[in-house]
């Protein structure tokens, strides 16, 4: 049978799926697994180089057909500790706000709060040459994942965009979703969101396998930080955001 192509995301806030799909050699069997940074999830899925992604929610806008597969996402109900604007003035002082090249969704989560919540419009850099150095003062940038690990006391102003997203909404967030661009049998589906749920029930054991990261508390943010249920409020908040960048 033809392997199910998959790319997800190779941050550690996908670590506790990589646990249960690596646990699951049902699955194994099944798929061609590959680990990218988020804006390359979307764009192999875009290109139809892979069958699933965990892909930035903001990416499905680019794709004619899509659908959820599944139950467990990438998402926050509230802070999530690792999606900031980090910057050296405060928001309102921003000229210049550099955006992530790894980003989709939290890039233009970035613009949908500026627009609508700060009502704000500083100049947005895509790619810039000295991203991340915030070397000017009124310089700030977006940036996502592993990169954001332990920096949060290092900038005058961190603003975590999930929990800035609820303040402006009332919402929770979803960032990533399991994503696919075809049709997919019914049964790989049940059979990988058992995978998937396996790796979130199985967290305490991975932490036996995770090294400790400076100034940040990993448990912290696998347990109650990044929040893996696509509840019916988190697919809510996902039209309101598609809503909100259509409208950018
Ligand atoms: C919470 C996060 O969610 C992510 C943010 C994404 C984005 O901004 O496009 C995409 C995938 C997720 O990894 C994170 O990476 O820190």
């Amino acid at each position: 049978m033809k392997k199910i192509r998959i790319s997800a995301v190779s941050y550690t806030n996908t670590k506790p799926f990589l646990y249960g799909i690596q646990h699951s050699p049902n699955i194994l069997n099944k798929i061609e697994l590959s680990l990218d940074a988020p804006a390359d999830c979307a764009q192999k899925l875009i290109d139809d180089v892979v069958d699933i992604g965990l892909i930035p929610v903001a990416a499905v806008l680019n794709i004619p057909h899509w659908e959820l597969v599944s139950d467990y996402c990438i998402g926050a109900v509230g802070a999530v500790n690792s999606v900031f604007i980090f910057s050296n003035c405060k928001i309102a002082d921003v000229k210049t706000l550099q955006l992530d090249p790894q980003s989709r969704s939290s890039n233009n989560l970035a613009k949908v709060l500026l627009k609508n919540y700060w009502e704000l419009t500083p100049q947005l850099i895509t790619n810039a040459d000295d991203y991340g150095k915030a070397s000017d003062a009124n310089t700030a940038f977006v940036q996502i994942g592993d990169r954001t690990f332990g920096k949060k006391n290092d900038y005058a102003f961190v603003y975590d965009l999930a929990e800035e997203w609820a303040e402006f909404t009332g919402l929770p967030f979803m960032f990533a979703g399991w994503i696919a661009n075809k049709p997919i049998p019914e049964d790989f589906i049940a059979e990988f969101n058992q995978a998937l749920k396996l790796g979130l029930d199985s967290r305490q054991q991975l932490f036996k396998e995770l090294s400790a990261i400076d100034n940040f508390d990993v448990q912290d943010y696998l347990m109650n930080k990044i929040d893996f249920n696509a509840t019916a409020e988190k697919k809510e908040a996902m039209q309101l955001f598609l809503d909100y960048i259509r409208m950018l």
